[in-house]
């Protein structure tokens, strides 16, 4: 199978952890451990998110009294791509040694007009107590929202429209490398009336993008990896249950928050909707047993896997 697993952001740096490199590394080689089985056994595209990390270089830059402005979004997307890509390149090639591994600088095509410009809804950086994140926020103009019972910035996620360099990803799979790509979403761009690209101060959504990639590739399953073993109902509720073989139709039946589980869930209903193929949200650990159907929250056309007839 052609398999694309999004990893998020959290996988590499854990709520409360302190963002030291070691602490990130060392992160890395525990998902490596898992990515690299997935890889003897499938073609493997890998994406990561980059929302702590891209998050904590924007406080380090507006921290900087060597710069006029702090720097913007698109720039902070592409070092988190080159600092987390080169974190798992090194661990794959380690952990795979004879395989080819390639962390792609990668920039995601949105479009200017895209409302999510003026409602931010993607969380960065650490987390913080209501009363301080309200305080940051007047202080430094951020928009703050809660993000479970702490706060959090957010920043514009336009929804993506196509990885500018989707061919090379293909090329690149078709001799047999695995990819690491659109990190943190892939570097947000828009294309002028002549057709040239710049960088717009915004963080893609990982799992977005990975559902637009992962049908542009033509892979046969999509595997959204985080932090919690399944989709829950009444998610943080004494009434809360794992939805486990679901279908895109139940799902959207269903309330998700905005930046975290709902575009996760959005993004794996429009790869099944649109492809017929398989998506799953589960935990990182079990991404093996994900992909036998017995771990995870699977989303197939009708609810079952391996896929079989409903005739
Ligand atoms: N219905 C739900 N079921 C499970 N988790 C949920 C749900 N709603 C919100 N969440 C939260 O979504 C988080 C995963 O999303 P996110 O933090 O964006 O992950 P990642 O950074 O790994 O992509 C979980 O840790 C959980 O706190
Ligand atoms: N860019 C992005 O989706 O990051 P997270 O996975 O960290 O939220």
């Amino acid at each position: 199978m052609r398999v694309i697993v999004a990893l998020g952001g959290n996988a590499v740096l854990r709520r409360g952890e302190k963002p030291d490199a070691d602490v990130q590394v060392a992160n890395v080689r525990t998902a490596v451990k898992t990515l690299a089985r997935l890889a003897g056994e499938h073609e493997l595209v890998i994406t990561h998110g980059n929302g702590p990390q891209v998050g904590m270089l924007a406080l380090e830059s507006a921290a900087d009294p060597a710069l006029s402005r702090p720097y913007p979004f698109d720039v902070l997307g592409a070092q988190t791509q080159g600092m987390i890509g080169y974190w798992m390149q090194q661990a794959l090639q380690n952990a795979l040694p004879g395989r080819q591994v390639l962390a792609m600088v990668t920039q995601t095509l949105v479009t200017a007009v895209d409302p999510a410009f003026a409602n931010p809804t993607k969380f960065v950086g650490p987390v913080y107590e209501r009363e301080e994140a309200e305080k940051l926020a007047a202080e430094r103009g951020w928009t703050v929202r809660p993000d479970g019972s702490q706060w959090r910035r957010v920043v514009p996620s336009p929804v993506p429209q196509r990885i500018v360099e989707t061919r090379l990803i293909r090329r690149m799979i078709g001799q047999g490398v695995i990819v690491v790509c659109a990190g943190g979403g892939g570097i947000p761009v828009v294309r002028d009336e002549l057709g040239r690209l710049a960088g717009v101060e915004a963080v893609v959504d990982k799992d977005r993008s990975a559902s637009m990639l992962a049908e542009a590739l033509e892979c046969d399953a999509f595997l959204s990896l985080t932090d919690v073993p399944r989709v829950m109902r009444d998610f943080g509720t004494p009434q809360e249950s794992e939805i486990g073989h679901t279908t895109p139709h139940e799902l959207r039946a269903l309330p998700f928050p905005d930046g975290s589980m709902g575009p996760k869930v959005e993004a794996a209903c429009r790869f099944v909707e649109t492809t017929g193929d398989m998506a799953a949200i589960g935990s990182l650990e079990e991404a093996e047993r994900i992909l036998a159907g017995t771990a995870g929250t699977i989303v197939t056309p009708n609810g079952r896997w391996p896929l079989t007839s409903t005739l």
